[in-house]
């Protein structure tokens, strides 16, 4: 049983598509009032475990529990308590944004007055257009106006920041966090680490069905992978060797990148071996795990001409973490297979 404490729980929770387990066995538990972050790479099951959480589809196992009651059971009572985003927006082209909203008002249950008018205002979006002429982005925000304008108990979004531009994502984590402060739960599926990062305070990390990593979002070693290319003035053998002192680096290629223009050798003199060596350009692309600082240290040591540091694709952190066994099976579609929602 869910408690007062515990918005959404799932008990071994499966589904198959034909042959195909897209969630094996997953046990989640989303504290209420909390923001939860389920990441994972395409194809890990996030959307396949919100849409049984909502009743779209149905489990192959297990049970669920959403604010207290089983969605197969509760029935429309228990959607208009929850806002959602779909992965995949569907939306009426002809309706303008407005008659969208309308729509879907009547469906959820009492919006305040003004409110869908101030959620469009904070995202820039203009109500009065058709939502077939719109961008990505724009019928994204009706997407959100439509999830939050009923102040719902329960935020289940799926992917909920694709299409957005930097200012808006912003402005999305700020209703976020508000309608936390408001006392509701936030259920967020991204496969952008960062984004969960920013705004989550538990995590759930999904790779072929199952729960890899869970815990608080500091405690998680995701955010501890990082891409790093450099170009340092010094010839490629030396490069190697000072990188054979750091830890935990992998995937690292070093390679030659020709001679640095602004390196002059002084005529009047013969060069020393150390004006030769800074003439020599080598470019390094690695991927380190966990504290950056013995590597910034040894990369110092020579003259540092370029220096980028990325976050990787969640993909390649879940099998940086986990091993291709993480991710093997997540990304196995069986098309021939395909089920009808329900
Ligand atoms: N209707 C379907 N029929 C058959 N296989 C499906 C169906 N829906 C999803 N799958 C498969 O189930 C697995 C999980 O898909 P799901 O969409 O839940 O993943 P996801 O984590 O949401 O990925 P993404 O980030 O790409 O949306 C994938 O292998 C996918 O190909």
């Amino acid at each position: 049983m869910t408690t007062a404490s515990t918005a959404v729980a799932t008990h071994g929770l499966r589904k198959h598509y034909g042959k195909h387990e897209a969630v094996r066995g997953l046990d989640l538990r989303v504290a209420t009032g909390s923001i939860f972050g389920l990441i994972g790479p395409n194809g890990a099951g996030k959307t396949t475990t919100l849409r049984m959480l909502l009743d779209i589809i149905r489990p192959t196992a297990g049970s669920i529990e959403v604010l207290g009651a089983n969605p197969t059971a509760a029935g429309a009572d228990l959607r208009r308590r929850i806002g959602y985003i779909p992965g995949e927006l569907r939306l009426v082209g002809k309706m303008t944004g407005r008659q969208t909203l309308d729509f879907y008002a009547e469906v959820s249950g009492p919006v305040a007055r003004g409110r869908p008018e101030e959620l469009a205002e904070r995202l820039g979006l203009d109500l009065t257009r058709q939502v077939g002429t719109l961008s990505k982005g724009n019928k994204q925000k009706v997407g959100i106006v439509q999830a939050f304008m009923h102040a719902p108990e329960l935020l289940i979004l799926d992917e909920p920041t694709s299409g957005l531009d930097p200012l808006v994502q912003r402005e999305f984590l700020a209703l976020v966090r508000e309608a936390r402060e408001a006392g509701a739960t936030v259920l967020l599926s991204s496969h952008v680490l960062s984004e969960i990062q920013q705004a989550a305070d538990d995590v759930a990390v999904l790779a072929a069905g199952t729960v890899v990593a869970e815990g608080d979002v500091s405690s998680l070693r995701l955010g501890a992978v990082r891409r790093v290319r450099a170009t340092l003035a010094a010839p490629a053998e030396q490069v190697t060797a000072l990188l054979g002192g750091v830890p935990h680096l992998s995937e690292v290629e070093v390679a030659p990148d020709g001679a640095a223009p602004e390196a002059a050798t002084p005529t009047s003199q013969q060069p020393t071996s150390q004006q030769l060596t800074s003439q020599q350009l080598t470019s390094v692309t690695l991927t380190v795990q966990g504290e950056i600082d013995p590597l910034v240290k040894a990369l110092a040591t020579t003259s540092v001409r370029d220096l980028a540091i990325e976050e990787p694709d969640l993909e390649e952190s879940v099998l940086a973490l986990y091993g291709p066994g993480a991710t093997s099976t997540a990304t196995t579609t069986n098309t021939a297979s395909k089920e009808a929602d329900r």
